[in-house]
């Protein structure tokens, strides 16, 4: 389908079926590319997928002196960084873009050249989303932290030194932040409370790869002995988890069955387990794993979200559209971020019942607890979805909105679709290919 506009047609109520593909995952192809800043030589990085992200962290390595060759059919990135130091201007004008993925440029610029400028960051409204994590691990390291108007100047006056920190709650961005610091940070760095989701642990491949030592233990202790030189790495990305659970979610909100090519087991145990507990049923090879609804009746569910190996938050949104269509009361417990129910106002809209609720409903408390953020929600299913006009309001929310669309009977109006680029490769394309009946304007 090519470059879409911003308006997408969406006439639903047809089953998804056929085959699609699912190429490296977003959330560790951006931080792979910001690794190789930190090599003395070339990479290679493969099973990229054309997402927007990708875009956007390919202009930023090249402001920045690196050069980038992609073979965007391949999938094939070569990133060479060789001429970071000569291309090294101080105050470079950054911009962030859609991403979040400029603060962990931080470290590796700071290993180079002493001093970085970090643009005030893009990412979905899912939550506020603070950078004090980053900041902290940055100031133990020994950097000096100074806030502008449009980012933050960030120098180091003598090398990071390798330090111990225990995070409050087990980031994902920072863990990465800290790893990306402390390979070629002077000593030893030790990080508790980490973050493992795959998507780092494949990082910590590609460290390795590079000639780092980290060692992860299995009480969510990294252990990080900094190193004087890293090399260029080549590594295949895993697979994108978020994107397959989409589609399987899709397959299951439409009454469908869709062959997820590259899709794989290990980094999707967890959503496998409730995919099944909700009455969709799936079958695993070494190619891929195809989803698919069984016929009869789906079942409510108790749900909470987690950090890995719990039910990923980037999972959630998809997933409830497909529980719209389950008998009985299904309850969700967002615990990860404090504001990612706002998608479901669209969903209401389109004749779901979905309430959502400040308490921390269906399991333990979180860090949400009485306070002002609607983080709960009950979906009574099932109901009959009516198209719509919608706006899509972010990434994982717009890809929910398109599912509801293509489940709801008549012709929706999707706006705002050229958000979904930033994750979702060639979704126009993957629609179309499993029989979706979508126009442009
Ligand atoms: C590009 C990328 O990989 N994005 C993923 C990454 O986001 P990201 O790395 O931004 O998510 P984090 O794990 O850092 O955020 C988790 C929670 O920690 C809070 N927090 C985080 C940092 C900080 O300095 N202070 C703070 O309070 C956040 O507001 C949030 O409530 O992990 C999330 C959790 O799996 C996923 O949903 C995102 O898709
Ligand atoms: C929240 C997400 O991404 P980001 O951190 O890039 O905004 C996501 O992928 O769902």
């Amino acid at each position: 389908m090519g470059a879409m506009t911003d308006l997408l047609y969406v006439a639903g109520g047809n089953p998804l079926s056929g085959e699609i593909t699912v190429r490296g995952a977003k959330n560790f192809v951006s931080k792979a590319m910001v690794a190789a800043l930190l090599g003395e030589t070339p990479s290679v990085l493969r099973n990229v997928p054309q997402i927007r992200d990708v875009a956007v962290v390919t202009g930023l390595l090249q402001l920045h002196g690196v050069r980038v060759e992609a073979d965007e059919a391949a999938g094939t990135l070569h990133l060479d960084p060789t001429d970071v130091e000569s291309a090294h201007v101080a105050d470079i004008d950054a911009h962030a873009g859609s991403s979040r993925i400029p603060i962990l440029f931080c470290g590796p610029l700071l290993h180079r050249l002493g001093e970085a400028f970090i643009p005030d960051l893009g990412g979905c409204r899912i939550g506020d989303r603070p950078i004090n994590y980053h900041l902290d691990i940055l100031r133990q390291f020994g950097a000096v932290v100074d806030k502008r108007e449009n980012g933050i100047r960030i120098t180091a006056p003598q090398r990071l030194q390798g330090t111990k920190i225990a995070l409050p709650y087990p980031s994902v961005g920072a863990t990465e932040q800290l790893l990306l610091t402390a390979v070629r940070a002077e000593g030893i760095t030790e990080l508790s409370n980490a973050a493992i989701e795959p998507e780092i642990m494949d990082l910590i491949n590609v460290l390795q790869k590079m000639g780092a030592i980290i060692s992860v233990a299995t009480d969510r202790v990294i252990r990080i002995e900094g190193v004087d030189r890293l090399v260029g790495y080549q590594h295949t990305s895993l697979s994108d988890r978020i994107e397959a659970a989409s589609w399987a979610s899709a397959a299951l909100a439409t009454g469908g069955d869709i062959y997820v090519r590259g899709a794989t087991q290990p980094e999707m145990t967890t959503f496998l387990n409730t995919f099944r507990k909700v009455g969709g049923e799936f079958a695993i090879d070494d190619e891929g794993i195809r989803f698919y609804h069984p016929g009869g009746d789906l079942r409510s569910i108790t749900l909470e979200t987690d950090v890995h190996p719990g039910f990923m938050t980037d999972w959630q949104q998809p997933l409830v559209v497909a529980l719209t269509q389950a008998t009985g009361l299904s309850i969700v417990h967002e615990t990860v971020y404090e504001n990612r129910f706002g998608f479901v106002d669209a969903l209401r809209g389109m004749g779901a019942t979905i309430q959502v609720y400040k308490e921390c409903l269906g399991g333990r408390p979180c860090r949400f607890g009485q306070r002002n953020f609607y983080h709960s929600a009950v979906i009574s299913g099932p109901t009959p979805l009516a198209a719509a006009d919608i706006e899509v309001p972010d990434l994982r929310g717009g890809f929910s909105h398109l599912i509801a669309a293509l489940a709801a009977k008549g012709t929706s109006a999707v706006r705002g679709i050229s958000l979904i680029d930033r994750g979702y490769e060639h979704f126009g394309d993957k629609l179309l290919a499993l029989g979706a009946d979508i126009s442009r304007d």
